[in-house]
C-alpha cells in the first residue's frame, strides 16, 4: 500500500500542535518549580546567620522575654481577641509602606527596614526563577509584623521563631533555658511531653505562639488566591524548631510533609538574603503591584 502524502499545511498544524502541548507542559513543569533546590544561596557562607550564642543583648532580651510571656493562656486570649475586630482596611502594598517603620528586635542577622527585607526575599526568588505566587509568598511574608502597630503587648507577641505551647517547650528552641520562668513549664499538664494534644494529631491542631505567621496565615487565607504551599510558607516559616531542627515528630503527621517542604523550600530565600545588596522599592513597586493584584483584592481587613 501506498505511504498516505502529508500536506504540507496539515503537517505544519500537526507541529504546531506538538509545540502547544510542549509549550503548556513546560507550564507545568515549571508551577513544580518552587519545590527544587535554591541556587541563590550558593556563595552565602551559613555560619554567619542565626548565632544566637554571640548574638547582641537586644536579641538576648527579646527571647527571654518571649519565652516567659507565651503562655496558653496569653495565646487562647490573643486568637480570641483576633476575631472580634478588623483592625484596618488597606492594600497590600499600603501594608507594606506602614510597616516600614518597625525594626525587628529578635532578628541577629539584620536591622534594614522591613520593606528591603521583604524585597530582598521576593527578589531571591524571582531571580531564583521560582513561580510569581512563591515571589508574592516573599513580598507578604512578615506583613503580619503590622500586629506591632495594632497593639500588641510588645514585640514579644508579634515577632522571632515560633514554637508550640500547651506541651513540654522543645529544647529545640533557641535559648532554651529561658522557659525557666514561663508558668506552663511548671503546669502539671502543659509541661508535659504531648501537653494537651493527642499523639501525631497535626499542626493544624496544634498552637503555636502567637506572632506574625499565625496572624497573616488567618488574615490571608480567606483573602487571596494563593496556593497552600504559599499560606504553609507563610505559617510556619518562623518555626525554625520543626523546619529546621526536625523537633515535634510526636505531634506531627502525613499531613504536614507537604507544609514542611513547603517551609524548607521557603527558608534559604528569606534568611539568607538578609546579606544581599540593597533594592530600590521605587524602582521595584510596578512589577511588584502587578504581581499584588493579581493575587489579592485590592483592599483587605487586616
Ligand atoms: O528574628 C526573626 C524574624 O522575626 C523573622 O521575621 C522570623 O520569621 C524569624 O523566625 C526570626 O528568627
Ligand atoms: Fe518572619
Ligand atoms: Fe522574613
Amino acid at each position: 500500500m501506498p505511504m498516505p502524502v502529508v500536506d504540507a499545511h496539515v503537517f505544519e498544524e500537526i507541529s504546531d500542535a506538538v509545540d502547544e502541548v510542549n509549550k503548556l507542559k513546560g507550564t507545568v513543569e515549571a508551577s513544580h518549580e518552587w519545590d527544587e533546590e535554591s541556587h541563590f544561596d550558593a556563595d552565602k557562607d551559613k555560619t554567619k546567620f542565626r548565632q544566637y550564642e554571640e548574638a547582641c543583648d537586644r536579641v538576648k532580651n527579646f527571647y527571654k522575654e518571649q519565652h516567659e510571656k507565651q503562655t496558653v493562656e496569653f495565646n487562647l486570649r490573643v486568637r480570641e481577641n483576633f476575631k472580634k475586630t478588623v483592625r484596618a482596611r488597606m492594600s497590600v502594598w499600603e501594608a507594606i509602606e506602614k510597616l516600614n517603620t518597625l525594626v525587628d528586635e529578635s532578628d541577629p542577622d539584620t536591622t534594614v527596614s522591613q520593606i528591603e527585607h521583604l524585597l530582598q526575599t521576593a527578589e531571591a526568588i524571582r531571580r531564583d526563577g521560582k513561580p510569581e505566587w512563591m515571589q508574592v509568598a516573599g513580598l507578604v511574608h512578615d506583613l503580619g509584623k503590622l500586629l506591632y502597630l495594632f497593639g500588641s503587648e510588645g514585640q514579644w507577641d508579634v515577632v522571632g521563631d515560633t514554637f508550640v505551647v500547651g506541651c513540654k517547650f522543645s529544647d529545640k528552641i533557641i535559648y532554651p533555658d529561658t522557659f525557666e520562668n514561663n508558668p506552663d513549664s511548671r503546669d502539671p499538664v502543659y509541661s508535659t511531653e504531648y501537653g494537651v494534644y493527642q499523639p501525631n494529631c497535626g499542626l493544624d491542631n496544634v498552637m503555636l505562639s502567637w506572632g506574625h505567621d499565625e496572624y497573616l496565615y488567618c488574615v490571608l487565607k480567606n483573602q487571596s488566591s494563593l496556593p497552600e504551599a504559599a499560606l504553609h510558607m507563610i505559617r510556619y516559616h518562623s518555626f525554625y524548631p520543626w523546619h529546621r531542627e526536625g523537633a515535634y515528630s510526636h505531634l506531627t503527621n502525613a499531613n504536614d510533609e507537604k507544609a514542611l517542604e513547603a517551609a524548607r523550600a521557603f527558608n534559604p530565600y528569606d534568611l539568607y538574603s538578609k546579606s544581599d545588596d540593597p533594592v530600590d522599592p521605587e524602582k521595584l513597586k510596578p512589577y511588584y503591584q502587578g504581581l499584588i493584584a493579581k493575587f489579592f483584592p485590592p483592599v483587605i481587613e487586616w
